[in-house]
């Protein structure tokens, strides 16, 4: 029985979305895994489908824009007053990638550090992390890396995805944007994160970014699905590769039976 209704038109996925910089990706594959296409196709996705939920949190320095972020994605407002968040609170989001039903619990979480206790209690069960910081302040980037720390602390490092996203692209001029990138970039590099650029103000790249990380989590997902079922072939390779300097996240060359 579908007590669900169905998900939004716009939120449907029928193709990979394209990372930001190639530099700085999960991985820079123009179409999803063949493995996960095919598992897709046969309608052997395992638990995920309907009913599995993907937890993501978003973390950050207070104020670099983590609740606009999340708002201009889900509800497609923008508000120019600040009110901190305290604790935590989450939002849900479905899609439809590859004609299979998938849902992301976006846990927006307070950056005031007289919250952040209360808000690092959820911070377990994360399958991405988005770590926010503000392109016009350059130690919120700075910071990211305490707070990817905190986060990994309540998660495995070698499953978690990690998405580090400049924010308020809008208040940055040209050249400005440039010289922050170049440091954003080497930090999302040694975190092994994947980069963005955002403004929730005028909504630039907030969805091309929330829907790369439904497809990036939604393919990792099935990938470790297709592994506990046991039908993983030699070479696959799902978690992140130290080896591989520009691609986190490496995929077998083998084709799957399955595929031309
Ligand atoms: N110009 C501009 N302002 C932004 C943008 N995103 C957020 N802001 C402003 O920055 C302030 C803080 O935004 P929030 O989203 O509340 O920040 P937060 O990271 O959730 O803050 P905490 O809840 O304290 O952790 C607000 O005044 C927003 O209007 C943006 O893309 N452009």
């Amino acid at each position: 029985m579908n007590i669900l209704a169905p998900v939004r038109r716009d939120r449907v996925l029928a193709e990979l979305p394209q990372c930001l910089r190639k530099e700085a990706a999960l991985h820079v594959r123009k179409d999803f895994h063949p493995r996960v296409t095919c598992a897709c196709q046969e309608h052997r996705t395992g638990t995920v489908g309907r009913f599995k939920i993907s937890k993501v949190i978003v973390v950050g320095d207070l104020s670099v824009g983590k609740t606009c972020l999340i708002n201009r994605f889900c509800k497609d407002t923008f508000d120019k007053n600040y009110k901190a968040t305290i604790g935590v609170d989450f939002e849900m989001e479905r899609f439809e990638v590859l004609g299979v039903p998938f849902s992301l619990q976006l846990w927006d979480t307070a950056g005031q550090e007289r919250f952040k206790c209360i808000a690092s209690t959820y911070y377990r069960g994360a399958q991405a992390i988005i770590i926010v910081f503000n392109l016009n302040d350059v130690a919120s980037l700075e910071h990211t890396k305490q707070w990817l720390a905190d986060a990994l602390k309540e998660n495995d490092p070698s499953s978690v995805l990690l998405f580090l996203v400049g924010s308020k692209k809008d208040l940055s001029t040209p050249a400005q944007y440039v010289l922050m990138e170049k440091d954003a970039l080497k930090v999302a590099h040694e975190m092994k994160a994947e980069y963005w650029a955002v403004s929730s103000l005028t909504g630039e790249n907030v969805r091309e970014f929330f829907f790369r990380v439904a497809a990036l989590t939604f393919e990792a997902n099935v990938l470790a699905e297709l592994e506990k079922s046991g039908s993983r072939r030699i070479g696959d390779v799902v978690r992140l590769n130290s080896d591989d300097s520009n691609l986190y996240l490496t995929a077998s060359k083998k084709k799957p039976a399955c595929c031309p």
